[in-house]
């Protein structure tokens, strides 16, 4: 479990002369604090206001920060400290909108009744119409029971919604797709999968979200059977897609085979087990894993992973390390061998921060915010709702993660996520291989 990150936006007023900025940011910086977006919304002649997004550990570092500023003098303050990520989120950040205006009522009855049953008897007729005459083929249902909501734990699903929205929120900006919210009360299996598959006509698609192991495995694993449109725990396979890519760029940079490297994974519940597995699908001979459960180190057995005996062993004696525990911190400067690349993929802290493995000797590392599965779910499902099919295949994955591999800059792990050509590239890698198959 994780402290959640402190970002604040602070208001600052330095007097318009060149430097002054770079004293305020030195003086963040000093402090430890990281600056996000610095927007100027003020230069007059005398004094100029920014706004600039600081994130923090905590409150008290916050604190300190602001005493700074203030401290620095010449007429440089802090005029006000606000919480954007909270008034981003007031009213929620997804609304669901027609696409059509009613402006008469002629378009009234056009869009609704009497037009409209015209419409329901011709798909009772052909139910297959549905796919041209509704929007079901373009929306996913968002599906969470809140047990295991990024690194945070099980705090529920209503608490969770903020998550669920965000992905809507990118479904909808990166790939045109409608992503509805569907908060489960159940964990148990058989009534996650009942449920599902009650509300599943009103969809072309099922992500599975933040659902906790190992009782996510059974879920995903009874919906693919059992429904004939695409599932996927994202959590899981998003997860995984994104962790092969960032490792093969890092290879391919290296001029290493990934085949041949050691891989340890460290945390394997729902995003570390299917990494690992993604892992050996892709041809990686030694493929270690390491869990404080059993059962999930029993798991990774089962796939042909190795078990290793402890944190500071799979530190040592792995090529590629990846980490999905959970656990801010988890992974000690001093543990880091020269030359390794490390994935901390915990949200919404890393095991390691990159900055500080880098310092310790790593050759490439990376967190949660930059590996991350919205690289992948997005053009994942396009290209699959593309292709009208009916499963996502592990063909299509790897498709997905190479997708993201070659929309990589040379020097970087994994493209940035406003690329928008890296979520169309992803749409058609998974879309051709969808067809194929089809063939
Ligand atoms: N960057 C990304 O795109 C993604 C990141 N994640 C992050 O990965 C983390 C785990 O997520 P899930 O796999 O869904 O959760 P999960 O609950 O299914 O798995 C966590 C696993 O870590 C193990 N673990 C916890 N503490 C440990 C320790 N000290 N040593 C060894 N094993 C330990 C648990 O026993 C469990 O098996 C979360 O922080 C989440 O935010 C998950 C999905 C995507
Ligand atoms: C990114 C994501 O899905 C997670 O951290 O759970
Ligand atoms: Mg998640």
């Amino acid at each position: 479990m994780t402290n959640t990150p402190y970002l604040r936006n602070l208001i600052i007023e330095t007097p318009s002369k060149p430097g002054n900025f770079a004293k305020v940011a030195y003086a963040i910086g000093q402090l430890e604090g990281d600056i996000g977006d610095i927007q100027t919304i003020k230069v007059g002649t005398l004094s100029t206001i920014r706004d600039v997004s600081v994130q923090c550990n905590d409150v008290e570092q916050l604190d300190k920060i602001v005493e700074a500023i203030n401290a620095i003098g010449d007429g440089i303050q802090v005029q006000a400290i606000s919480d954007d990520v909270l008034r981003a989120h007031e009213g929620g950040k997804i609304h669901m909108k027609g696409k059509v205006e009613i402006r008469s009522l002629g378009d009234l009855r056009r869009v609704y009744t009497p037009g409209v049953a015209n419409v329901c008897k011709v798909i009772e007729k052909d139910p297959q119409q549905a796919q041209f005459f509704t929007g079901i083929s373009n929306t996913v249902a968002i599906v969470t029971d809140g047990t295991a909501i990024l690194g945070l734990g099980n705090i529920g699903p209503v608490a969770g919604m903020p998550v669920m929205e965000g992905k809507a929120v990118l479904f909808d900006q990166f790939a045109g797709i409608s992503g509805i919210p569907i908060l489960l009360d159940t964990s148990d299996p058989d009534q996650v999968v009942e449920t599902v598959k009650h509300i599943h006509q009103g969809f072309g698609g099922i992500l599975l979200e933040d659902i906790g192991s190992p009782h996510c495995f059974e879920i995903e694993d009874r919906l693919k059977a059992e429904l004939d449109i695409p599932v996927m725990h994202d959590d899981q396979h998003g997860t995984a897609v994104v962790a092969l890519a960032s490792t093969l760029s890092a290879c391919r940079q290296a001029g290493v085979k990934l085949e041949d490297s050691v891989v340890g994974q460290i945390g394997l519940g729902a995003a570390g087990l299917a990494i690992s597995r993604m892992m050996m699908a892709y041809g990686v001979k030694k493929m270690q894993g390491i869990d404080m459960n059993d059962k999930a180190v029993e798991r990774l057995v089962q796939y042909g992973g190795e078990s290793v005996g402890s944190l500071e062993e799979i530190m040592a004696t792995s090529d590629i390390v990846i980490a999905t525990t959970g656990v801010q911190g988890l992974i000690k400067p001093e543990m880091v061998r020269p030359g390794q690349v490390i994935l901390a993929l915990s949200n919404p802290h890393a095991e390691i921060q990159p900055e500080v493995a880098l310092k310790a000797g790593a050759a490439f590392a990376a967190d949660g915010r930059l590996v991350n599965n919205v690289l992948g779910f997005p053009g994942i499902f396009r290209g699959a709702l593309n292709a009208k099919a009916t499963k996502i295949t592990y063909e299509m994955l790897i498709a997905a993660a190479l997708a993201i591999v070659d929309s990589t800059k040379h020097g970087d792990l994994v493209p940035h996520p406003l690329d928008p050509n890296v979520h169309q590239n992803v749409a058609d890698a998974v879309e051709k291989v969808a067809n194929a198959s089809l063939l």
